[in-house]
């Protein structure tokens, strides 16, 4: 007799399905399937960011000695150091204004490494790639969901986890289904992702480019920067040991937000198109952008909050469930946090086929309300850097405005939401049981 409980297929090996992979991988009685539409894993050339609430997700799934390795600045205590808020656009105006000292450290990453890190520790035999999900079916309504790929292969699994990003297939056909089968055609909004208004250009700089002829080094090298004006912000920090900047340099139309965007979302430009972007910034600001040799211009695109992760079956995860703007370096975090609890309500050792449903709620209960504050709370707080949020310009109340974005940090505990969905499985169970009696 087979001992698997639950088949489980991940559709998408980014930051968010990879983890739940490795996380799911200790449980025996889980059989794990990662489908992947490219040939490889692979993340982009840029940094990543993360809180120390996803630091503690890491070390809890075991990873905390390979995570240190990559890690800058590592956790020592103090969990790293935290950004410097400071009004740049209008420098003729005298001694730059520090708005905010955001009392949270950050714990920053090359994306690539990031990655290598989970995909070793993903099971053998688990990746499949050039796995590009087109639909998912369902003969029986007990039986087996069926996976059919773009190259016309299938596979099953009992449970479809939807982790393939912004423009998810899984989120659209689960929300088109449920639309159908509930008679709620409003969740037909919910499956499109919109423009922000926003256009981010990215870049790396190596750290010797920052350092002058006279030995002085460049602010960003030792603190985290957003460099904050009317309508753009510049946010800057070191990465891979302290040897590479990451720099996110944005500007944005807010009254264009909603609208649609023409044209590819993330394409390779000019340095001179990011240059005259930010002329009369203060020199600090020039001089960084002035190392980016070969910018990318991503336009940045957000969900709006779903009303619900999951249907029978199928469930969201990360960017496929609450892609946000990246304001709140937030959007990897929360797939990770949502990993941790999906696998933790999964791997539960009452949770079974029968219950499936159950186990499914409880996340959606737990991880949907968080995800979409912080989704919110990332959209609230790019306005505010920009000035254009409640506090408009005003610089004395903008500090602790954007300070109260950050409360969720320190609300909940990822262990503690676990917790939470464990008790909801549980009480739930306890309902059916006393049910039948
Ligand atoms: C400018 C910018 C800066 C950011 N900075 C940060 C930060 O500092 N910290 C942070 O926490 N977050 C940050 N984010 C957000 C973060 O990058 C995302 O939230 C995160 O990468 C999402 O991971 P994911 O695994 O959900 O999706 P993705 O990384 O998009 O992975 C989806 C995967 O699914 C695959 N796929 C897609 N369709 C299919 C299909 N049909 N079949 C099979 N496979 C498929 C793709 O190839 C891909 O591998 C930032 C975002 C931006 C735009």
């Amino acid at each position: 007799m087979s001992s698997t409980k639950l088949r489980v297929a991940i559709c998408g090996g980014g930051i968010g399905g990879l983890t739940l992979a490795v996380a799911l991988s200790k449980y025996p009685d889980i059989e794990v399937d990662v489908y992947e539409a490219a040939e490889r894993f692979r993340e982009i050339g840029a940094g990543v960011m993360i809180w120390e609430r996803t630091w503690r997700i890491l070390t809890e799934l075991g990873m905390s000695s390979e995570f240190s390795s990559i890690a800058h600045a590592p956790p020592d205590g103090s969990m790293g150091v935290g950004f410097d808020y400071r009004k740049s656009d209008q420098p003729q105006e005298g001694i730059p204004f520090y708005l905010f000292a955001l009392p949270y450290g950050c714990i920053r990453f090359h994306r690539a490494h990031f990655l290598d890190v989970l995909v070793e520790r993903l099971p053998s035999g688990v990746a499949h790639f050039g796995k590009r999900l087109q639909l998912y079916t369902r003969p029986g309504s007990d039986g087996p969901l069926i996976l059919s790929f773009a190259d016309g292969s299938r596979a099953q699994c009992d449970l479809l986890v939807g982790c393939d990003g912004i423009k998810s297939v899984v989120r659209r056909q689960m929300l088109q289904e449920k639309a159908t089968s509930e008679g709620r055609p409003e969740l037909l909004d919910y499956i499109e992702p919109f423009w922000s208004g926003s256009i981010a250009y990215r870049g790396l700089v190596p750290v010797a480019r920052l350092t002058r002829e006279d030995g002085s080094q460049h602010r960003t090298i030792a603190s985290p920067m957003m460099y904050c004006g009317k309508s753009k912000h510049v946010v800057s920090y070191s990465i891979s040991s302290g040897s590479i900047v990451n720099v996110v340099a944005l500007t944005s139309r807010p009254q264009l937000e909603g609208s649609p965007y023409e044209g590819l979302w993330v394409i390779e430009c000019d340095q001179q198109e990011l240059l005259d972007c930010y002329s009369d910034w203060e020199p600090e600001v020039v001089e960084m952008l002035k190392c980016i040799e070969k910018p990318t211009r991503w336009a940045l695109h957000q969900l709006r909050p779903l009303p619900c992760y999951t249907s029978s079956r199928v469930v969201l995860l990360g960017d496929a469930a609450h892609a946000m703007t990246p304001h709140q370096g937030a959007g990897a975090g929360q797939a990770i946090e949502d990993a941790f609890v999906l696998a933790g309500v999964l791997g539960h050792s009452s949770t079974t086929l029968g219950c499936l449903r159950d186990a499914l709620e409880a996340y959606e209960r737990v991880r949907l309300p968080l995800a979409n504050h912080v989704l919110d709370g990332s959209r609230l707080s790019g306005m505010m850097y920009e000035f254009n949020g409640a506090q408009g310009g005003d610089l004395h109340t903008l500090g602790p405005a954007i300070g109260k974005q950050w409360d969720w940090l320190k609300e909940t505990t990822p262990q503690g939401e676990l917790e939470r969905a464990l008790h909801i499985l549980n009480a739930r169970m306890t309902e059916v049981v006393l049910a039948k009696l």
